[in-house]
């Protein structure tokens, strides 16, 4: 799997040109140990889920890349700059899972007061559109569903058009169509070169929207790739095929093969590579055929990479 994490501790490494670079980021609460060494470099355009099980160091590290939270040792660049004069400049926006919303304005004043505040936001209509909440305009927000709130706090983080927006579990008390209605609008946001953090237990988001994915446990990374790269890393892949004239110890032999079984001329091939063990299969074997290649899920991935955690200490 291609790891895109940075060399601990550098301040060189948070590097000129990443849209976000976190270099030996740590935070302690206390005896607990929320990060614990984080090197992260995001380039600009990346959509990058962030994921791990419940009290693995997410929101932490993500309030710290806003400067909501001070790391105990690191360093944290956001497009150059530190993660306060970035949200001040309205390059990064946020939408935190505990965002205050003022319960007696409108939707439409809350971001507009937001609005108000930065130096070249959108019109409010637009991120009002942009969030699918201008059918709420006029209404209070202390009148909102948990959903509508949510969609609220997305216009709130979209107003200033951020470079960058950092995403704490977005979707959390969405029903399904509004899940589906904001992804789309995230969609349409990203589609415009800008890049996205988001902060999710829901692997299926992270499958469907996320470019790249950062699994995270007990305060460190411990996978970082594209979906395709995690889940092949945990379990690698199985190549089944009828091979004529194989035999196991042939096949064992083949690059990125782990693991053979062979019945009857139909092989099936654990491999860490299944690309490079198919390519090589069928120049040895030109006959070989009904291929197929299987991959675990993100899911048995997870699972795999973010059990047994270590003790936060
Ligand atoms: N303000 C705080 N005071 C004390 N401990 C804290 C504080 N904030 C977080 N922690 C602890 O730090 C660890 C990491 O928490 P964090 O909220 O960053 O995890 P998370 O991955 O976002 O979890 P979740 O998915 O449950 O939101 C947890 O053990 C948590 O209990």
């Amino acid at each position: 799997m291609t790891t895109r994490t940075q060399q601990a501790g550098t301040p060189g490494a948070v590097a000129s040109g990443a849209a976000v670079a976190l270099a030996g980021l740590r935070k302690h609460y206390g005896e607990v140990r929320a990060v614990a060494g984080i090197d992260l470099v995001i380039s600009p355009g990346e959509v990058v889920a962030l994921l791990g099980p419940n009290g693995a160091g997410k929101s932490t590290t993500v309030d710290m890349m806003l400067g909501l939270t001070r790391p105990d040792a690191g360093e944290v660049r956001v497009f150059g700059q530190q993660p306060r004069d970035a949200v001040t400049s309205g390059t990064v926006g946020a939408m935190l899972q505990a965002g205050a919303l003022l319960d007696d304005a409108t939707v439409a004043e809350t971001v507009g007061l937001v609005a108000a505040l930065h130096r070249a936001p959108m019109p409010v209509g637009e991120a009002l559109d942009r969030a699918g909440v201008a059918d709420l305009a006029r209404r209070r927000c202390g009148r909102l569903s948990g959903g509508e709130k949510q969609r609220v706090r997305f216009a709130v983080a979209l107003v200033c058009d951020p470079d960058l927006l950092v995403l704490d579990e977005p979707t959390v008390a969405m029903d399904v169509a509004g899940r589906r209605g904001f992804w789309q609008a995230m969609h349409a946001y990203t589609e415009t070169g800008r890049t996205v953090l988001f902060a999710t237990h829901y692997l299926e988001e992270a499958e469907n929207y996320a470019d790249r994915v950062v699994l995270i446990r007990a305060g460190r990374i411990v996978a970082d790739g594209s979906v395709a790269q995690v889940r092949a890393a945990v379990s690698g892949r199985t190549v089944r095929a009828v091979v004529p004239g194989a035999t196991e110890p042939a096949l064992a032999g083949l690059p990125g093969v782990t693991n053979v079984q062979l019945r009857a001329g139909r092989a099936v091939l654990h491999c860490a590579d299944s690309d490079a063990t198919v390519r090589a299969l069928l120049a040895a074997y030109p006959d070989a055929h009904d291929i197929e290649i299987t991959s675990a899920g993100l899911e048995d991935a997870f699972l795999a990479l973010t059990g047994n955690p270590e003790e936060h200490r």
